[in-house]
Protein backbone atom coordinates (compact mmCIF):
# COMPACT_ATOMS: atom_id res chain seq x y z
CA UNK A 1 0.00 0.00 0.00
CA UNK A 2 1.13 3.75 -0.67
CA UNK A 3 1.35 6.15 2.04
CA UNK A 4 -0.92 8.62 1.48
CA UNK A 5 0.21 12.46 1.15
CA UNK A 6 -1.29 14.89 3.68
CA UNK A 7 -1.07 18.78 3.67
CA UNK A 8 -2.06 20.35 6.88
CA UNK A 9 -3.07 23.55 6.86
CA UNK A 10 -2.88 25.31 10.42
CA UNK A 11 0.13 22.68 11.33
CA UNK A 12 1.24 24.48 14.35
CA UNK A 13 -2.35 24.71 16.40
CA UNK A 14 -4.44 22.52 18.37
CA UNK A 15 -5.78 20.54 15.35
CA UNK A 16 -2.73 20.44 13.79
CA UNK A 17 -0.26 18.80 16.51
CA UNK A 18 -3.14 16.27 17.06
CA UNK A 19 -3.29 15.28 13.36
CA UNK A 20 0.74 15.01 13.29
CA UNK A 21 -0.09 12.97 16.46
CA UNK A 22 -2.75 10.93 15.04
CA UNK A 23 -0.36 10.57 11.99
CA UNK A 24 2.76 9.18 13.98
CA UNK A 25 0.93 6.28 15.03
CA UNK A 26 0.68 5.18 11.41
CA UNK A 27 3.97 6.41 9.76
CA UNK A 28 3.28 3.06 7.14
CA UNK A 29 0.52 4.63 6.01
CA UNK A 30 0.91 8.76 5.64
CA UNK A 31 3.32 10.96 4.68
CA UNK A 32 3.34 14.54 5.41
CA UNK A 33 3.98 16.89 1.68
CA UNK A 34 3.39 20.10 3.25
CA UNK A 35 2.59 22.15 6.51
CA UNK A 36 1.36 25.48 6.49
CA UNK A 37 0.92 28.30 9.48
CA UNK A 38 0.90 31.93 10.46
CA UNK A 39 3.34 33.17 12.18
CA UNK A 40 4.69 30.65 14.67
CA UNK A 41 7.86 29.61 12.58
CA UNK A 42 9.78 28.41 15.88
CA UNK A 43 7.10 24.99 16.31
CA UNK A 44 6.43 24.74 12.26
CA UNK A 45 10.37 24.10 12.08
CA UNK A 46 10.65 21.44 14.96
CA UNK A 47 7.83 19.90 12.97
CA UNK A 48 9.70 20.16 9.46
CA UNK A 49 12.68 18.13 11.20
CA UNK A 50 10.81 15.84 12.57
CA UNK A 51 8.32 15.02 9.50
CA UNK A 52 10.53 16.37 6.81
CA UNK A 53 7.89 17.88 4.25
CA UNK A 54 8.17 18.72 0.62
CA UNK A 55 7.05 22.58 1.45
CA UNK A 56 6.71 24.43 4.40
CA UNK A 57 3.96 27.26 3.97
CA UNK A 58 3.80 30.57 6.46
CA UNK A 59 1.34 33.58 5.94
CA UNK A 60 3.96 35.71 7.37
CA UNK A 61 6.84 36.65 4.96
CA UNK A 62 9.35 38.20 7.67
CA UNK A 63 8.81 34.88 10.02
CA UNK A 64 9.22 32.40 6.46
CA UNK A 65 12.80 34.10 6.19
CA UNK A 66 13.75 33.01 9.82
CA UNK A 67 12.38 29.44 8.67
CA UNK A 68 13.89 29.41 5.94
CA UNK A 69 17.54 29.98 7.42
CA UNK A 70 16.45 27.85 10.58
CA UNK A 71 16.02 24.99 7.84
CA UNK A 72 19.02 25.56 5.76
CA UNK A 73 21.44 25.84 8.93
CA UNK A 74 19.82 22.32 10.00
CA UNK A 75 20.46 20.87 6.68
CA UNK A 76 16.87 20.21 5.71
CA UNK A 77 15.55 20.21 2.24
CA UNK A 78 12.25 21.42 2.85
CA UNK A 79 11.53 24.27 0.58
CA UNK A 80 9.68 27.16 2.74
CA UNK A 81 7.43 29.44 1.06
CA UNK A 82 4.61 32.42 2.24
CA UNK A 83 1.72 33.83 1.30
CA UNK A 84 -1.69 33.21 -0.04
CA UNK A 85 -0.99 32.10 -3.02
CA UNK A 86 1.66 29.34 -1.68
CA UNK A 87 -0.86 28.20 0.49
CA UNK A 88 -3.19 27.48 -2.03
CA UNK A 89 -0.43 26.00 -4.16
CA UNK A 90 0.42 23.02 -1.53
CA UNK A 91 -2.96 22.29 -0.99
CA UNK A 92 -4.04 21.82 -4.49
CA UNK A 93 -0.79 19.78 -5.90
CA UNK A 94 -1.39 16.84 -7.65
CA UNK A 95 1.30 15.25 -5.16
CA UNK A 96 -1.38 15.58 -2.18
CA UNK A 97 -4.13 13.34 -1.34
CA UNK A 98 -5.44 14.39 1.82
CA UNK A 99 -5.52 17.84 3.10
CA UNK A 100 -6.06 18.75 6.76
CA UNK A 101 -8.28 22.40 6.51
CA UNK A 102 -7.53 23.34 10.24
CA UNK A 103 -6.68 26.94 9.73
CA UNK A 104 -8.37 29.13 11.76
CA UNK A 105 -11.14 31.98 10.89
CA UNK A 106 -12.07 32.83 8.02
CA UNK A 107 -7.83 33.33 6.88
CA UNK A 108 -8.46 29.34 5.46
CA UNK A 109 -11.50 30.14 3.24
CA UNK A 110 -9.29 30.33 0.22
CA UNK A 111 -6.59 27.47 0.60
CA UNK A 112 -9.52 25.24 1.63
CA UNK A 113 -11.39 26.00 -1.27
CA UNK A 114 -7.92 25.34 -3.63
CA UNK A 115 -8.07 21.63 -1.91
CA UNK A 116 -11.75 21.07 -2.66
CA UNK A 117 -11.38 22.49 -6.21
CA UNK A 118 -8.95 20.29 -6.74
CA UNK A 119 -10.88 17.20 -5.85
CA UNK A 120 -8.71 16.44 -2.74
CA UNK A 121 -9.93 14.49 0.61
CA UNK A 122 -10.57 17.42 2.48
CA UNK A 123 -10.73 17.39 6.44
CA UNK A 124 -12.89 19.94 7.54
CA UNK A 125 -11.66 21.32 10.80
CA UNK A 126 -12.28 24.85 9.94
CA UNK A 127 -15.97 25.69 10.07
CA UNK A 128 -15.36 29.53 9.43
CA UNK A 129 -14.66 28.50 5.82
CA UNK A 130 -18.22 26.98 5.11
CA UNK A 131 -20.03 29.30 7.44
CA UNK A 132 -18.41 32.33 5.18
CA UNK A 133 -18.80 30.87 2.03
CA UNK A 134 -21.49 27.91 2.39
CA UNK A 135 -23.32 27.16 -0.62
CA UNK A 136 -20.53 28.18 -2.83
CA UNK A 137 -18.45 25.73 -0.81
CA UNK A 138 -20.92 23.05 -1.04
CA UNK A 139 -21.33 23.36 -4.50
CA UNK A 140 -17.29 23.32 -5.84
CA UNK A 141 -17.04 20.20 -3.36
CA UNK A 142 -20.10 18.48 -5.60
CA UNK A 143 -18.44 20.19 -8.77
CA UNK A 144 -15.01 18.97 -8.09
CA UNK A 145 -15.86 16.01 -6.86
CA UNK A 146 -13.95 16.18 -3.45
CA UNK A 147 -14.42 14.16 -0.41
CA UNK A 148 -15.45 15.88 2.19
CA UNK A 149 -15.16 14.42 5.77
CA UNK A 150 -15.78 16.24 8.96
CA UNK A 151 -13.41 16.84 12.14
CA UNK A 152 -15.02 19.26 14.19
CA UNK A 153 -16.42 16.53 17.03
CA UNK A 154 -20.26 16.81 16.49
CA UNK A 155 -20.33 16.80 12.59
CA UNK A 156 -18.04 13.65 12.51
CA UNK A 157 -20.59 12.12 15.52
CA UNK A 158 -23.81 13.05 13.13
CA UNK A 159 -21.60 11.77 9.97
CA UNK A 160 -21.02 8.61 11.79
CA UNK A 161 -24.39 8.08 13.17
CA UNK A 162 -26.25 8.86 9.70
CA UNK A 163 -26.62 5.62 7.05
CA UNK A 164 -23.50 4.47 5.40
CA UNK A 165 -21.91 7.59 3.82
CA UNK A 166 -18.42 8.32 1.80
CA UNK A 167 -18.39 11.89 1.98
CA UNK A 168 -20.34 14.99 3.21
CA UNK A 169 -21.12 15.69 -0.36
CA UNK A 170 -23.32 11.86 -0.30
CA UNK A 171 -25.75 13.04 2.51
CA UNK A 172 -29.43 11.50 1.57
CA UNK A 173 -31.14 12.16 4.81
CA UNK A 174 -33.70 8.87 4.29
CA UNK A 175 -35.95 8.92 7.49
CA UNK A 176 -33.96 11.36 9.98
CA UNK A 177 -36.35 13.40 11.62
CA UNK A 178 -33.55 16.00 13.34
CA UNK A 179 -30.19 16.26 14.34
CA UNK A 180 -29.15 16.70 18.54
CA UNK A 181 -26.28 19.00 18.41
CA UNK A 182 -24.69 18.77 21.63
CA UNK A 183 -23.13 21.55 23.77
CA UNK A 184 -21.14 21.54 26.71
CA UNK A 185 -22.18 24.96 27.61
CA UNK A 186 -18.53 26.29 28.45
CA UNK A 187 -16.95 28.01 30.64
CA UNK A 188 -19.87 29.90 32.31
CA UNK A 189 -22.55 27.61 31.82
CA UNK A 190 -23.86 28.30 35.28
CA UNK A 191 -22.60 31.85 35.72
CA UNK A 192 -25.51 34.61 35.72
CA UNK A 193 -25.90 37.45 33.75
CA UNK A 194 -24.47 39.59 36.19
CA UNK A 195 -21.14 37.02 36.45
CA UNK A 196 -20.63 37.16 33.27
CA UNK A 197 -20.19 41.12 32.66
CA UNK A 198 -17.22 40.40 34.71
CA UNK A 199 -15.20 37.24 32.65
CA UNK A 200 -11.99 37.71 31.90
CA UNK A 201 -9.98 36.19 28.32
CA UNK A 202 -8.09 33.93 30.98
CA UNK A 203 -11.33 32.60 31.91
CA UNK A 204 -12.88 32.18 28.72
CA UNK A 205 -10.06 30.24 27.01
CA UNK A 206 -10.25 27.53 29.85
CA UNK A 207 -12.38 25.24 28.53
CA UNK A 208 -13.82 22.96 30.83
CA UNK A 209 -13.62 19.22 28.64
CA UNK A 210 -11.26 20.14 25.60
CA UNK A 211 -7.83 21.86 25.33
CA UNK A 212 -8.30 24.54 21.59
CA UNK A 213 -6.94 27.43 20.51
CA UNK A 214 -7.85 30.65 22.09
CA UNK A 215 -10.54 31.92 19.31
CA UNK A 216 -12.54 27.96 19.46
CA UNK A 217 -12.76 28.43 22.88
CA UNK A 218 -14.19 31.79 23.55
CA UNK A 219 -16.42 30.79 21.16
CA UNK A 220 -17.75 27.60 23.06
CA UNK A 221 -17.74 30.27 26.01
CA UNK A 222 -20.91 32.58 24.32
CA UNK A 223 -21.77 29.62 22.55
CA UNK A 224 -21.38 31.22 19.08
CA UNK A 225 -19.13 27.71 18.32
CA UNK A 226 -22.28 26.20 18.30
CA UNK A 227 -23.85 28.63 16.47
CA UNK A 228 -21.21 28.37 13.78
CA UNK A 229 -21.84 24.66 14.10
CA UNK A 230 -25.34 24.61 13.42
CA UNK A 231 -24.87 25.90 10.04
CA UNK A 232 -21.99 24.25 9.46
CA UNK A 233 -24.31 20.92 9.77
CA UNK A 234 -26.67 22.50 7.68
CA UNK A 235 -24.63 22.79 5.16
CA UNK A 236 -23.03 19.47 5.62
CA UNK A 237 -26.19 17.11 6.00
CA UNK A 238 -28.57 19.49 3.87
CA UNK A 239 -30.63 20.37 6.67
CA UNK A 240 -33.08 23.50 7.48
CA UNK A 241 -31.76 25.30 10.91
CA UNK A 242 -35.19 23.83 11.78
CA UNK A 243 -34.17 20.10 11.82
CA UNK A 244 -31.46 21.09 14.33
CA UNK A 245 -32.07 21.13 18.08
CA UNK A 246 -29.03 22.05 20.65
CA UNK A 247 -28.63 20.15 23.51
CA UNK A 248 -26.61 21.20 26.49
CA UNK A 249 -24.21 18.29 27.69
CA UNK A 250 -21.76 19.70 29.96
CA UNK A 251 -19.92 16.04 30.09
CA UNK A 252 -19.14 16.14 26.58
CA UNK A 253 -19.15 12.29 25.87
CA UNK A 254 -22.33 11.97 23.89
CA UNK A 255 -20.54 14.47 20.57
CA UNK A 256 -23.95 14.42 19.21
CA UNK A 257 -26.81 12.37 17.78
CA UNK A 258 -29.40 11.62 14.83
CA UNK A 259 -33.32 11.04 15.69
CA UNK A 260 -35.40 8.68 12.91
CA UNK A 261 -38.49 9.03 12.16
CA UNK A 262 -39.30 5.80 13.89
CA UNK A 263 -38.37 6.95 17.12
CA UNK A 264 -34.86 5.67 17.26
CA UNK A 265 -31.72 7.95 18.13
CA UNK A 266 -28.03 7.11 17.16
CA UNK A 267 -25.72 8.64 19.35
CA UNK A 268 -21.88 8.68 18.93
CA UNK A 269 -20.01 8.65 22.11
CA UNK A 270 -16.11 8.97 23.23
CA UNK A 271 -13.27 10.28 25.25
CA UNK A 272 -13.57 14.11 24.41
CA UNK A 273 -10.28 13.88 22.42
CA UNK A 274 -10.05 15.41 18.75
CA UNK A 275 -7.62 12.34 17.79
CA UNK A 276 -11.02 10.31 17.79
CA UNK A 277 -12.69 12.47 15.02
CA UNK A 278 -9.03 13.18 13.37
CA UNK A 279 -8.22 9.14 12.97
CA UNK A 280 -12.23 9.13 11.85
CA UNK A 281 -11.80 10.93 9.04
CA UNK A 282 -8.13 10.35 7.87
CA UNK A 283 -9.03 6.58 7.56
CA UNK A 284 -12.77 6.57 6.74
CA UNK A 285 -14.32 4.40 5.50
CA UNK A 286 -11.85 2.19 7.29
CA UNK A 287 -10.43 2.43 11.13
CA UNK A 288 -7.81 3.15 12.44
CA UNK A 289 -5.59 3.93 15.99
CA UNK A 290 -6.11 7.15 17.17
CA UNK A 291 -4.15 7.19 20.41
CA UNK A 292 -7.13 8.91 22.20
CA UNK A 293 -7.89 7.15 26.00
CA UNK A 294 -10.85 4.82 26.11
CA UNK A 295 -14.04 5.96 27.24
CA UNK A 296 -14.52 4.28 30.56
CA UNK A 297 -18.21 3.83 31.30
CA UNK A 298 -17.49 2.95 35.08
CA UNK A 299 -15.77 6.12 35.83
CA UNK A 300 -19.04 8.36 34.08
CA UNK A 301 -20.67 9.86 36.79
CA UNK A 302 -23.72 10.41 34.43
CA UNK A 303 -24.74 12.24 31.50
CA UNK A 304 -26.69 15.25 31.73
CA UNK A 305 -28.76 17.39 29.12
CA UNK A 306 -30.10 20.76 29.58
CA UNK A 307 -31.95 23.15 27.43
CA UNK A 308 -29.45 26.26 26.00
CA UNK A 309 -30.00 29.50 27.52
CA UNK A 310 -30.25 31.78 24.53
CA UNK A 311 -30.93 34.90 26.80
CA UNK A 312 -27.97 34.67 28.58
CA UNK A 313 -25.90 33.25 25.52
CA UNK A 314 -27.32 35.33 22.76
CA UNK A 315 -24.59 34.12 19.99
CA UNK A 316 -26.59 31.06 19.53
CA UNK A 317 -29.72 32.54 18.40
CA UNK A 318 -28.02 35.16 16.53
CA UNK A 319 -26.24 32.28 14.41
CA UNK A 320 -29.38 31.20 13.93
CA UNK A 321 -31.26 33.92 12.58
CA UNK A 322 -28.03 34.35 10.43
CA UNK A 323 -29.27 30.90 8.70
CA UNK A 324 -32.20 31.53 8.37
CA UNK A 325 -32.02 34.80 6.86
CA UNK A 326 -29.64 32.95 3.95
CA UNK A 327 -27.10 35.22 1.55
CA UNK A 328 -24.16 36.49 3.51
CA UNK A 329 -25.52 37.01 6.70
CA UNK A 330 -23.34 34.04 8.01
CA UNK A 331 -20.40 35.54 6.38
CA UNK A 332 -21.12 38.88 8.23
CA UNK A 333 -21.93 36.98 11.57
CA UNK A 334 -18.32 35.33 11.60
CA UNK A 335 -16.42 38.17 10.23
CA UNK A 336 -18.28 40.46 13.13
CA UNK A 337 -17.55 37.54 15.58
CA UNK A 338 -13.75 37.10 14.81
CA UNK A 339 -13.47 41.12 15.34
CA UNK A 340 -15.29 41.18 18.61
CA UNK A 341 -13.17 37.89 19.92
CA UNK A 342 -9.99 39.36 18.86
CA UNK A 343 -10.83 42.42 20.67
CA UNK A 344 -12.32 40.36 24.09
CA UNK A 345 -8.78 38.52 23.89
CA UNK A 346 -7.00 41.80 23.83
CA UNK A 347 -8.84 43.26 26.58
CA UNK A 348 -10.36 46.45 24.60
CA UNK A 349 -14.42 44.45 25.02
CA UNK A 350 -16.11 42.79 27.52
CA UNK A 351 -17.33 39.32 27.18
CA UNK A 352 -20.87 40.71 26.61
CA UNK A 353 -20.11 43.10 24.14
CA UNK A 354 -19.20 39.94 21.90
CA UNK A 355 -22.73 39.20 21.02
CA UNK A 356 -23.42 42.97 20.61
CA UNK A 357 -21.20 43.89 18.34
CA UNK A 358 -22.39 40.82 16.54
CA UNK A 359 -25.84 41.77 16.30
CA UNK A 360 -25.04 45.36 15.19
CA UNK A 361 -23.38 44.35 12.80
CA UNK A 362 -25.94 41.64 11.27
CA UNK A 363 -28.67 44.86 11.90
CA UNK A 364 -26.42 47.27 10.10
CA UNK A 365 -25.42 44.69 7.17
CA UNK A 366 -28.39 42.40 6.64
CA UNK A 367 -28.50 39.19 4.24
CA UNK A 368 -27.41 40.23 0.95
CA UNK A 369 -26.78 38.15 -1.40
CA UNK A 370 -23.13 37.31 -3.45
CA UNK A 371 -22.57 35.34 -6.59
CA UNK A 372 -18.60 34.85 -6.50
CA UNK A 373 -16.19 34.27 -3.70
CA UNK A 374 -14.50 37.73 -4.20
CA UNK A 375 -18.11 38.95 -3.23
CA UNK A 376 -18.29 37.05 -0.03
CA UNK A 377 -14.81 38.39 0.74
CA UNK A 378 -15.44 41.78 -0.27
CA UNK A 379 -18.49 41.45 2.31
CA UNK A 380 -16.95 39.91 5.31
CA UNK A 381 -14.35 43.08 4.58
CA UNK A 382 -16.88 45.01 5.44
CA UNK A 383 -18.02 43.35 8.30
CA UNK A 384 -15.00 43.71 9.62
CA UNK A 385 -14.82 47.28 9.26
CA UNK A 386 -18.27 47.99 10.38
CA UNK A 387 -17.41 45.99 13.61
CA UNK A 388 -14.25 47.70 14.33
CA UNK A 389 -15.68 51.16 13.94
CA UNK A 390 -18.86 50.25 16.25
CA UNK A 391 -16.40 48.96 19.02
CA UNK A 392 -14.60 51.99 18.69
CA UNK A 393 -17.46 54.42 19.01
CA UNK A 394 -19.10 52.18 21.76
CA UNK A 395 -16.13 51.33 23.50
CA UNK A 396 -13.62 53.40 23.08
N1 LIG B 1 -9.10 22.79 18.59
C1 LIG B 1 -10.14 21.97 18.49
O1 LIG B 1 -10.30 21.02 19.28
C2 LIG B 1 -11.15 22.18 17.41
C3 LIG B 1 -10.98 23.13 16.42
N2 LIG B 1 -11.87 23.25 15.41
C4 LIG B 1 -11.65 24.26 14.38
O2 LIG B 1 -10.37 24.05 13.80
C5 LIG B 1 -9.79 25.29 13.43
C6 LIG B 1 -8.45 25.43 14.14
O3 LIG B 1 -8.68 25.50 15.52
P1 LIG B 1 -7.48 25.36 16.57
O4 LIG B 1 -6.54 24.31 16.08
O5 LIG B 1 -8.09 25.23 17.89
O6 LIG B 1 -6.81 26.79 16.45
P2 LIG B 1 -5.35 27.25 16.90
O7 LIG B 1 -5.43 28.68 17.24
O8 LIG B 1 -4.80 26.31 17.90
O9 LIG B 1 -4.48 27.05 15.57
C7 LIG B 1 -4.72 27.84 14.44
C8 LIG B 1 -3.78 27.45 13.33
O10 LIG B 1 -4.05 28.32 12.20
C9 LIG B 1 -2.82 28.96 11.82
N3 LIG B 1 -3.13 30.27 11.26
C10 LIG B 1 -3.69 31.34 11.87
N4 LIG B 1 -3.83 32.36 10.99
C11 LIG B 1 -3.34 31.91 9.81
C12 LIG B 1 -3.19 32.49 8.52
N5 LIG B 1 -3.58 33.76 8.27
N6 LIG B 1 -2.66 31.74 7.54
C13 LIG B 1 -2.26 30.47 7.78
N7 LIG B 1 -2.36 29.87 8.98
C14 LIG B 1 -2.90 30.57 9.98
C15 LIG B 1 -2.03 29.05 13.11
O11 LIG B 1 -0.67 29.31 12.83
P3 LIG B 1 0.27 30.02 13.96
O12 LIG B 1 0.43 28.99 15.02
O13 LIG B 1 1.52 30.29 13.23
O14 LIG B 1 -0.46 31.23 14.40
C16 LIG B 1 -2.31 27.65 13.66
O15 LIG B 1 -1.54 26.71 12.99
C17 LIG B 1 -10.80 26.37 13.83
O16 LIG B 1 -11.59 26.69 12.73
C18 LIG B 1 -11.65 25.69 14.90
O17 LIG B 1 -12.96 26.21 14.96
C19 LIG B 1 -12.97 22.46 15.32
C20 LIG B 1 -13.21 21.52 16.28
C21 LIG B 1 -12.34 21.30 17.40
C1 LIG C 1 -13.98 19.64 20.15
C2 LIG C 1 -14.96 20.37 19.36
O1 LIG C 1 -15.50 19.88 18.41
C3 LIG C 1 -15.31 21.72 19.80
O2 LIG C 1 -16.02 22.42 18.79
C4 LIG C 1 -16.13 21.56 21.03
O3 LIG C 1 -17.35 21.04 20.65
C5 LIG C 1 -16.30 22.82 21.74
O4 LIG C 1 -17.14 22.60 22.78
P1 LIG C 1 -18.54 23.32 23.00
O5 LIG C 1 -19.56 22.25 22.94
O6 LIG C 1 -18.33 23.92 24.35
O7 LIG C 1 -18.72 24.38 21.95
MN1 LIG D 1 -17.16 21.09 17.78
Amino acid sequence: MTAQSVTILGATGSIGTQTLAVLAEHPEQYRVFALVAGSQWQLLAQQCLQWQPRFAVLADDVAAVALRNHLRDAGSDTEVLSGAAAMAQVAADADVDVVVAAIVGAAGVRPTLAAVEAGKRVLLANKEALVVTGQLFMDAVRRHGATLLPVDSEHSAIFQCLPALNSCSEVRLGGVKRLLLTASGGPFRTFDAQALRAVTPAQAVKHPNWCMGPKISVDSATLMNKGLELIEACWLFDVAPAQIDVLVHPQSVVHSMVEYIDGSVMAQLGSPDMRTPIACALAWPQRIHSGAERLDFMQLAGLHFEAPDVARFPCLALARQAMEAGGAATAVLNAANEEAVAAFLAGQIGFLAIAEVVDDTLQRLGPQTCRDLDAVMAIDQQARAQARHYMAQRFG
